[in-house]
C-alpha cells in the first residue's frame, strides 16, 4: 500500500537518507530506529512532504509528489518530535476540528467534523480536556492530542516521530495500543519513529533500522531483535529474554 522507491533525502551536499526502498502493507506498523542522527526524522518527513526528496513514494497506487499539498496532507497523518502546537491558545477540541477543515468551533463547522472529533476524544480518552487550551496541558497530554489531530482525518498513511517520548508507562503502552489497533482496524499503512527497543519489539510488525543515513536491516521484528545486528546498529550489547507471555525483552548489557 505504500511503495518507497530509490527514496533519498540531500541537503546541501550531505546525504541524509541514502536511497531506500521498503514498502508498507495495510494494516502494517513498521518501527523506524537507529541511533541520534542516523536520519530517522529526515526520512519521516521527508514521507510527509515536508523536506525535499528524490525518488518515489507511492500511496494506494498514487505518486504523492502528483498531488498538490491539500491532497498529500489530507491522506497522511503526521506527528512531529515534541508534538508541536499550532497555537497554545487552541482547545483540543479547536485542533481537531482545525486539523479536519480549518474552522474553529463556532465558525461553521460541519455535524460531521464535530462528530468525527468527538470520536477522537473518546478514542483517546480525551473528554476532559476537550475544552482545555494546549498552554494548560502537560507535555504528555499535547502528545495524545497531538496524535489524535493526526488521526482525525482518517489518513491512508500515518507518519509518528517519537510519539511517545513524552509519555508516562502506562500511556506509552496506551497510545501505541491505539495506533496498532488502529493501524489493523482501518487497514492503513504507519511508520513510527520509535527509541525504545522495547516498544517496537511489542507494537511493531516489522522494523527498518538506519545507520548513518543508510538501510541497515529490515524485517519482521523477531528478526531483527538479535544481539550481532544491535550491536552493529545502536553500538550496545543487549541480553534478549523471552518472557511471560511470549514477550520478548530486550536489555542493554554495555556498550560495544
Ligand atoms: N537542516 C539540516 N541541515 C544540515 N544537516 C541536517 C539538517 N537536519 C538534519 N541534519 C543532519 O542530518 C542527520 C540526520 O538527522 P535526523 O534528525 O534525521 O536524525 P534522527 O535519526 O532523527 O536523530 P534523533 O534520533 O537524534 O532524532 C544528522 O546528522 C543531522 O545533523
Amino acid at each position: 500500500m505504500l511503495a518507497v522507491e530509490q527514496f533519498s533525502v540531500r541537503i546541501g551536499r550531505a546525504e541524509i537518507v541514502k536511497p531506500l526502498d521498503f514498502s508498507v502493507a495495510a494494516g502494517e506498523c513498521l518501527a523506524v530506529l537507529g541511533r541520534n542522527g542516523a536520519g530517522k526524522t529526515s526520512l519521516v518527513r521527508g514521507l510527509a512532504g515536508l523536506l525535499a526528496h528524490h525518488g518515489r513514494v507511492a500511496l494506494d497506487g498514487t505518486q504523492l509528489d502528483s498531488l498538490n499539498a491539500a491532497e498529500r496532507s489530507r491522506r497522511i497523518g503526521y506527528m512531529a518530535q515534541g508534538s508541536a502546537q499550532p497555537s497554545a491558545e487552541l482547545t483540543t477540541l479547536d485542533m481537531l476540528l482545525l486539523a479536519q477543515n480549518g474552522s474553529r468551533l463556532g465558525w461553521g463547522v460541519s455535524t460531521d467534523s464535530l462528530t468525527r472529533a468527538e470520536e477522537m476524544l473518546a478514542l483517546l480518552d480525551l473528554q476532559p480536556l476537550a475544552h482545555r487550551v494546549a498552554s494548560q496541558m502537560s507535555g504528555g497530554q499535547r502528545q495524545m492530542v497531538a496524535l489524535g489531530a493526526a488521526l482525525v482525518r482518517r489518513p491512508r498513511l500515518l507518519l509518528l516521530d517519537e510519539p511517545t517520548s513524552a509519555l508516562d508507562l502506562a500511556n506509552q503502552l496506551k497510545l501505541l495500543e491505539i495506533v496498532r489497533d488502529y493501524t489493523r482496524r482501518e487497514g492503513i499503512a504507519t511508520v513510527m519513529v520509535l527509541h525504545d527497543l522495547n516498544l517496537a519489539t511489542r507494537y511493531a510488525d516489522r522494523v527498518l533500522m538506519l545507520a548513518g543515513g543508510a538501510l541497515a536491516h529490515i524485517g519482521p521484528v523477531r528478526d531483527a531483535m538479535r544481539p550481532d545486528l544491535l550491536a552493529e546498529v545502536f553500538g550496545v550489547h543487549c541480553g534478549i529474554y523471552q518472557i511471560d507471555g511470549g514477550h520478548t525483552a530486550i536489555y542493554p548489557l554495555a556498550t560495544a
